[in-house]
């Protein structure tokens, strides 16, 4: 399967109304390049802003999302697919940072909490605490649409291997990360944790239980985990008060670890082109799978229904 993608790398505005309507024109732009798939940063309706969150929160499941109506929209006009970036979603008292992926009949078809929120402190640099505003999503997101089986991550979802690795092991063909990484981690790290997600490979145990008569037999599935990650970002906001200014950088990375289409920090629309058959091609020509020592390590997926 062939087909283009488009990383939607908006300037977000303090003003929801202005960012609704910008995506919109944006996704729009990239549906008439031809993307079937649209993604769309963390944070594209606010301001990434632990402060102001809470007021531009959205009931996604009570259906008063603005944002998320206007996915739809967009996604049942053009027939695409979309991963909806983030909004701060509300849900009963508890505050998500969350991706909704909108099918081409304008369904929400998956929705991602982040898994692993932000907490960081580098002295004299960057203090950060995701975990004082959002509450953690409970579980991993892979779903079946008409561009691929595809994983979501948000953003500092991207640095832990093992989700990347469930993924594969479910089938995902690519890993779709909105994420805002900032101006203290982005320059060493963003491209590095993006590339390294992409080339990821290990073998796979997954544990058969079987519960009658307490009997326990562990089944083996060889897994690669080669294959697409493409990153959306926000751009960077010019404006020096901005709370927290994002490094950009919106890529798409193949399954050998190559850049297929980039950009700088500025707003942009990027385009590349998908072409799953590659991901054969590269896991015959480095063939990990026979190479891994899954008698010395194993990594359980402990979610598997
Ligand atoms: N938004 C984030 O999760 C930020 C992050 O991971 C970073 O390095 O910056």
């Amino acid at each position: 399967m062939r087909f283009k993608i488009a990383l939607c790398q908006m300037l977000v505005s303090p003003i929801k109304e202005k960012n609704i309507s910008h995506a919109r024109s944006l996704i729009r732009g990239a549906a008439q390049k031809g993307a079937k798939l649209v993604v769309l940063p963390e944070m594209w309706c606010c301001p990434y802003s632990m402060k102001s969150l809470r007021d531009h929160a959205e009931d996604i499941d009570a259906q008063s999302a603005p944002s998320v109506s206007m996915l739809s929209e967009a996604a049942s006009h053009h027939k695409i697919t979309i991963i909806g970036g983030s909004i701060p979603e509300m849900s009963g008292d508890k505050l998500f940072n969350t991706c909704c992926v909108l099918g081409p009949d304008g369904e929400i078809i998956a929705k991602h909490r982040k898994l692993h929120l932000f907490d960081a402190d580098l002295p004299g640099d960057l203090n950060f605490r995701e975990s004082d505003t959002f509450a953690y999503g409970d579980g991993p997101t892979v779903v079946d649409t008409d561009v691929g089986r595809i994983g979501i991550g948000i953003c500092h979802d991207n640095r832990f291997p093992e989700l990347a690795i469930l993924y594969r092991s479910r089938g995902a063909h690519l890993i779709c990360y909105p994420g805002a990484f900032n101006m203290s981690t982005g320059e060493l790290l963003w491209e590095l944790m993006l590339k390294s997600r992409a080339v990821d490979n290990q073998v796979l145990y997954m544990r058969i239980v079987t519960i009658r008569y307490y009997m326990m037999s562990l089944e083996k599935f060889v897994v690669l985990v080669q294959l697409f990650v493409a990153a959306c970002s926000p751009a960077r906001d010019p404006d020096v008060n901005s709370d927290y200014m994002t490094w950009g950088h919106s890529s798409l990375v193949g399954p050998f670890g190559e850049i297929i289409a980039t950009t700088g920090h500025e707003e942009d629309v990027v385009i590349g082109e998908i072409d799953y058959s590659i991901v054969q091609t590269v896991r015959e020509n480095l063939p990990l799978e026979s190479q891994k020592r899954g008698d010395i390590y194993q990594v359980i997926d402990t979610n598997r229904k």
